[in-house]
């Protein structure tokens, strides 16, 4: 049914506003207007790295925080259903990791958003601190403020993170009545072409994920220098020369390092749903032409105006 995605700083109240949330939207389903005009038991599911078995220490360095990242991945595709709201309480502090959530929610033809919990560094910090000395479980100090410095905030101008509330620490409402509005009559968005099922073989998919958008970076590049001025560029592909690609860019000069960035963060996304399209749920579209258009949608959204 739906699909809410808590992110905020480590120690920033997450999870008492996502058991606040769970409160709201059990007395919600409970309404008697709300059983007989569905005729259905609805359920509010919360997975947090404690029910997944992550360790604040699984932080500490990415070759046991990525393992943690795909294990909460796999289960909430596993629970995300029609009669199911489904709450994620950990930091969820990648941009690309909160897309890929978007991308399975797609698939899944659930309703999406996130919830921001904000909080002051100074506050986390305080907070995480007095775990600590009660001996309850906290982050490093050291994990800490890498996790902060790491933090990638959600912005409501990106579909992914969209639509997106922001709640503050100090204070005790959350927008329950929002909320429930966006998950419950909220546009279902159709799975985009990388989301739909068209059997392709994987290491052909790897293959094309890799060389469209090498070869989109150099055309945009390339078509920049020539047309300075210009804010929208076309870019043909040379290896499917009858598709256009129409990318907006900003009125400024960008860098190569910027698009292989951008072109980074999107292939290590793609290759997981690549990886997970092929054996878990059937193949997916990955053809040159839809392989364009996401990456096309994908630099324009992540390039700073
Ligand atoms: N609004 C608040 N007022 C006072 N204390 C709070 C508030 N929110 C959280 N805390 C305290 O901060 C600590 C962390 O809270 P919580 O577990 O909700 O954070 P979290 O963001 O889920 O943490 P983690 O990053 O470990 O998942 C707890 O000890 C909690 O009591």
């Amino acid at each position: 049914m739906a699909l809410i995605t808590i992110s905020g700083y480590p120690s920033s109240g997450k999870t008492h506003r996502a058991l606040q949330l769970k409160t709201f939207l059990e007395s919600k389903l409970s309404e008697p207007d709300y059983i007989s005009a569905g005729g259905r038991k609805f359920k509010v599911v919360i997975v947090s790295d404690d029910s997944v078995g992550i360790k604040k220490q699984d932080y500490d360095n990415a070759r046991t925080e990525k393992p943690a990242r795909q294990t909460l991945f796999t289960t909430l595709q596993r629970l995300m259903a029609p009669d199911t709201l489904l709450i994620i309480d950990s930091l969820n502090y990648i941009k690309g990791f909160r897309y890929q959530m978007y991308c399975a929610a797609r698939e899944m033809k659930v309703r999406v958003s996130t919830v921001y919990v904000v909080a002051t560094a100074e506050k986390c910090r305080e907070w995480n601190k007095e775990r600590r000395e009660k001996t309850e479980k906290s982050y490093s100090d050291e994990t800490f403020e890498n996790l902060l410095m790491r933090y990638e905030e959600p912005s409501s101008m990106v579909r992914w993170d969209s639509p997106l509330f922001t709640v503050p620490w100090i204070d005790e409402d959350i927008p329950g009545e929002d909320i429930w509005k966006a998950i419950t009559e909220g546009v279902i968005k159709p799975p985009n072409a990388g989301t739909q099922a068209v059997a392709k073989a994987p290491t052909d998919a790897l293959r094309t994920l890799e060389t469209i958008t090498t070869s989109m970076v150099s055309s945009i590049m390339s078509e920049q220098s020539l047309s300075s001025s210009s804010s929208s560029i076309t870019i043909y592909l040379p290896s499917a020369p009858d598709v256009k690609v129409h990318l907006k860019l900003p009125p400024r000069n960008i860098t190569l390092s910027e698009l292989q960035r951008i072109k980074r963060q999107f292939v290590t996304v793609h290759k997981k749903a690549i990886t997970l399209g092929t054996t878990e749920k059937g193949a997916v579209d990955w053809s040159e032409e839809s392989v364009a258009r996401k990456f096309k949608d994908y630099v324009e959204e992540n390039l700073k105006p």
